[in-house]
This record gives C-alpha cells, sequence and structure tokens, in this order.
C-alpha cells in the first residue's frame, strides 16, 4: 500500500528553485533516505513533506489524502531534527509528553503511552532528567521518542545523527532501525552520508541540484549506478573518455593520454554529451607491470598518488594522467604513494554512461 505520494513536487525560494517537479511513492513500513550533496534541496523537500513549507507546485499526499496545504500538526507526521529541538527546561517524560498534552490525551494515557515509547528506545529511568544531563546519544533516542509518541502515520528525519561522533551514529543507526522495524513505520530520512544511507534505507533517493538522480535499493544504486555523478557519489570512479567504436551494448574507447582501447558496456552514447567510464573500486586489478592476472589484461599505466587505510581495507587513488583517476582497492597492501602501477579490469565490469 502506498502511503505517502509526491506528484510533480516544486519548490521555488524566489527564483530559485529548490526542489523540481519531484515524483514519488513511498510504501506503508517502507525506510526511504533522501540521499544528496549539501544544497541539492533534500531538506527542502522532506519540509514540504512535513507541512513545514509548501510547494510551490504539487501535491503531497499521504495515506490517500491531500494533506499539501495542511500545517505539520495536522499531518500525523513525527519529525526528528538535526538540533534534536528538545525543550531545554522540559525533564524527559515533559518532552515526550508534550504532543500527547497538546492533542489532549488524558494524564492516565499519557504516563503509559510516554512509559512504552521510553522503553522501545531503551530510555526507562531517564524521566526525569533534563535534557542536559543527558549524552548526545541519549537526546537524540528523547528526540526519536517524542516523534514516535503520538504514533504517527510517517516518521520525517533530518540528518539526525549529524551531531554525534561516528561510533555513536553506527549504534544508533541500528537503535534507529530495530524502532522502525518493530513499529512498522514509514521513515523518510535525510542524510549526505552515502554510508548511512546504505546502512538503513529499503530504498535510496538520489538528489542532484534539485533533481531526483534515481530511486532504487541500495544495492542497485552501487552495482548500477545510472549516471557518472551517481556512480562517484556511491564511491566509483568516472573518468572521462572518448569513444572510438560502439556496436549496440558495448565499445571500445581511449582513456585521455593513453593509446589503448579499452571494452566498456552501456548503452549507445550519444554524440554531443560527455562520456565517462565507470568502474567500481573493487573491480579495478593493480598490478606493478603490465601483464594478464585472473584473465584480465592490465593495460594503462599510472602512479599511486593516494593510499587510505580503512581498517578492512587500502583505497588507492591512481593518477593516469591528463585528469583520469582511478579507484582501486589493495586488499593485500602492496603499493606505496608514488609507485608505477598498471590497471585493468574486465570489460563487462566497465560501463560508459554520459549525464
Ligand atoms: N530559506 C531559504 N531561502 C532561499 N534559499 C534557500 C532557503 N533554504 C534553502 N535555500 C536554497 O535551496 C537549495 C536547497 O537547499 P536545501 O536546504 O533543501 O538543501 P539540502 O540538500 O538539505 O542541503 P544541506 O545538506 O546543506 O542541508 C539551496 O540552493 C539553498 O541555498
Amino acid at each position: 500500500m502506498t502511503d505517502l505520494e509526491l506528484r510533480g513536487i516544486t519548490h521555488r525560494y524566489g527564483t530559485n528553485v529548490a526542489v523540481r517537479n519531484v515524483d514519488l511513492a513511498v510504501r506503508s513500513g517502507e525506510f526511504v533516505t533522501i540521499l544528496g550533496t549539501s544544497g541539492s534541496g533534500k531538506t527542502t523537500l522532506l519540509r514540504m513533506i512535513g507541512g513545514y513549507l509548501f510547494p510551490s507546485e504539487g501535491r503531497v499526499v499521504v495515506g490517500g489524502r491531500d494533506v499539501t496545504r495542511l500545517p505539520p500538526q495536522q499531518r500525523n507526521i513525527g519529525t526528528v531534527f538535526q538540533n534534536y529541538a528538545l525543550f531545554p527546561h522540559m525533564s524527559v517524560f515533559d518532552n515526550v509528553a508534550y504532543g500527547l498534552r497538546v492533542r489532549r490525551m488524558s494524564r492516565a494515557a499519557v504516563r503509559e503511552r510516554v512509559g512504552e515509547t521510553l522503553a522501545t528506545v531503551g530510555l526507562t529511568g531517564f524521566e526525569k532528567r533534563l535534557p542536559h544531563e543527558l549524552s548526545g546519544g541519549q537526546q537524540q533516542r528523547v528526540a526519536l521518542a517524542r516523534a514516535i509518541s503520538i504514533q504517527p502515520s510517517i516518521l520525517l528525519m533530518d540528518e539526525p545523527l549529524g551531531a554525534l561522533d561516528a561510533r555513536l551514529r553506527e549504534s544508533i543507526q541500528l537503535e534507529i532501525k530495530r524502532v522502525q522495524r518493530t513499529l512498522k513505520i514509514t521513515t523518510i530520512y535525510v542524510t549526505h552520508d552515502q554510508n548511512e544511507a546504505f546502512a538503513m534505507s529499503d530504498r535510496i533517493v538520489l538528489m542532484s541540484h534539485g533533481d531526483i538522480v534515481s530511486v532504487d535499493t541500495p544495492e542497485a544504486l552501487f552495482m548500477s549506478p545510472p549516471t557518472p555523478f551517481a556512480a562517484e557519489f556511491v564511491g566509483h570512479c568516472a573518468v572521462p573518455v572518448r569513444v572510438v567504436r560502439w556496436n549496440g551494448r558495448a565499445g571500445q574507447v581511449l582513456v585521455p593520454g593513453h593509446e589503448v582501447e579499452v571494452t566498456a558496456v552501456g548503452p549507445t552514447p550519444e554524440a554531443d554529451k560527455p562520456c565517462y567510464l565507470v568502474i567500481a573500486p573493487d573491480k579495478v586489478r593493480v598490478t606493478e607491470a603490465p601483464g594478464t592476472t585472473g584473465g584480465v589484461a592490465a593495460q594503462l599505466r599510472g602512479r599511486v598518488v593516494g593510499r587510505r587505510f580503512t581498517g578492512l581495507n587500502v583505497v588507492l587513488t591512481i593518477d593516469l594522467g591528463d585528469g583520469g583517476r582511478l579507484t582501486a582497492l589493495d586488499p593485500e597492501r602492496r603499493f606505496r604513494d608514488d609507485d608505477v602501477v598498471h590497471v585493468g579490469w574486465n570489460g563487462d565490469d566497465a560501463k560508459v554512461l554520459q549525464p
């Protein structure tokens, strides 16, 4: 069942179009993340869903009801903001009870609901504390409790973990997912962090300059990014190339600065648009000398200009000259900065994409 539908939503701040003609349907119980760089329109889109901002054009439909012109309190939507927006002078209990009291719930029912909600987020026993007596992670959980206490039909979260350190972010990501799954609550989550989006979402809406670039599962977005922008955003390399020959779904391209033609797949490129060779870092084979390893010919010469140890792996940045850069993995930790290397890949793994 569709819980939330955006139909042709546009928002302009003066002449600046922040969100352009967005269509989106979100199923009941789904966790959808709006992902994009700073200024791509994520917050503007979320605020229109919540009723904090009205669209210049288009409709917002929640559970079959047109709520486009309704204020937030009439939409049955719970929102968690980045800065938590807790009432500083109110106890944890009162913060969570606030929305219930506004809805004129009886004292006994408020007590029961606040108790249940604090138990859900693991904060039983913290009722009397003030926000400044809590850690950042605990404050975030109070904000979550406050948003879900009203049993909203949709939960909106705008970069809720932005203020937390990396380790805490990961544990609270799991916590939010657990609560969301338990309550089966339709959730729209905003982040600029691709790892966070991958870890939490059923589907990811990727935005750029007010447009939706892609709506897909995390796996599909990572495996088949639709544009060079999407590819780079999820950590692939996008090297500018010139198409030499193309036959239907595959062809030969020339990487600037290299005389060798390499094979790539993809839809037939349009003549008047630039072409990029897109490849995932784990598909790039790196060797010391030209030759063939594992059936893959290492053809292009490059230099290691960056080496990042991530704990589980080593990520290399390899300069191919003339503006071409590849990212590759070096799980055996064989290479160092400034090493001259040769790179190759399986023809099917390299795609030609256009903006
Ligand atoms: N109140 C405003 N008045 C005018 N322009 C605005 C206003 N709020 C946002 N914008 C502009 O609208 C565009 C989208 O902004 P928005 O805050 O939605 O992006 P975002 O993707 O959420 O960015 P961030 O990740 O930095 O929060 C940007 O170009 C921004 O400068």
